[in-house]
């Protein structure tokens, strides 16, 4: 099964992608979007997007993304454990002036950069693989921040390990695909909604619903409606699949309070419990 995943080989998304299953092919593409549009327009059956980081947050183009989209559901999602190497063709960090990334991987490492080495500039570029193939292509004044494996495939030298700023450094992916994922019994359902008006609890009225039944949240997060100030679209992942009678009452409810739901997908736990889940979890 094809899988669209950033490019080009060697990237993160590349080693979450080909962790994700035996029987994926990953499709190297160049951005976010075009991965979106793919799966969208069904000329690829999958796609694999980092969807929020426990350093740096939400990958808020992603983010952003999902409620664009007519088609698409969340159909999985996978954890690992983001490793970043200070990556060159030169042998040492003294001939260094630019180190290049995508700009997730330059956040997750800007302290040690600024504690190390302040004098170097950070530079973002498209994905950590394409970083890695620059600053081969550019000489030992370059660096990138990748993966050990980027780094071995694209020739380069390990100038520095593990230079991300917290140890625990992990990121979230999810899977998207135009098929709906039936039930496990161990789900987790995303939806995303916004208010009419702001009025006092609008908010925790629907919280309200969740709590009324017993059903835990795993993650709420707000993002600008892209109209004026204080307008905002909300995020919410809880345990559940969208078929449960439970679930489909709490929406019902839901949707006469808020001004639009859309449910983004159900699909298996991947991350908390779901830890132990080998295939799910992984290191790059
Ligand atoms: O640049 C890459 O290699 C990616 O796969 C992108 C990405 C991201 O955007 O979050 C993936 C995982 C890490 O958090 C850093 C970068």
């Amino acid at each position: 099964m094809e899988m669209g995943y950033l490019g080009p080989e060697g990237s993160y998304s590349h080693g979450a992608a080909l962790a994700y299953g035996s029987e994926v092919t990953g499709i190297p593409m160049q951005s976010f979007s075009e991965i979106f549009e793919a799966v969208e327009a069904g000329k690829i059956k999958m796609g694999i997007l980092p969807i929020e980081n426990s350093t740096e947050g939400a990958v808020t183009m992603v983010m952003d993304g999902l409620i664009h989209t007519k088609r698409i559901q969340i159909i999985g999602e996978l954890v690992f454990e983001i490793r970043h190497h200070l990556l060159s063709i030169g042998k040492n960090t003294e001939e260094l002036q630019v180190v290049l990334s995508h700009p997730q991987a330059l956040e997750q490492c800007r302290e040690f950069f600024r504690k190390n080495y302040p004098n170097i500039r950070l530079l973002a570029c498209e994905s950590s693989s394409q970083a890695c193939i620059a600053a081969k292509n550019k000489g030992p004044s370059y660096g990138a921040i990748g993966n050990k494996l980027a780094g071995e495939r694209y020739g380069l030298n390990i100038l520095s390990d593990q230079v991300q700023d917290n140890l625990m450094n992990q990121t979230r992916f999810i899977v998207i695909g135009r098929e709906d994922t039936k039930a496990t019994g161990r789900d987790k359902t995303s939806i995303a909604f916004s208010f009419h008006d702001d009025h006092p609890g609008s908010l925790y009225e629907v919280l309200r619903e969740f709590a009324k039944d017993n059903i835990n949240l795993t993650r709420i997060e707000s993002r600008p409606a892209k109209a004026e100030l204080g307008k905002y679209v909300f995020y919410i992942d809880f345990h559940g699949h969208k078929n449960d009678p439970k679930i489909q009452g709490i929406l019902k409810s839901i949707e006469k309070i808020t001004r639009w739901v859309k449910i983004l997908g159900s699909y298996p736990l991947g991350d908390e419990e779901g830890m132990q889940q080998k295939t799910r979890v992984g290191v790059v």
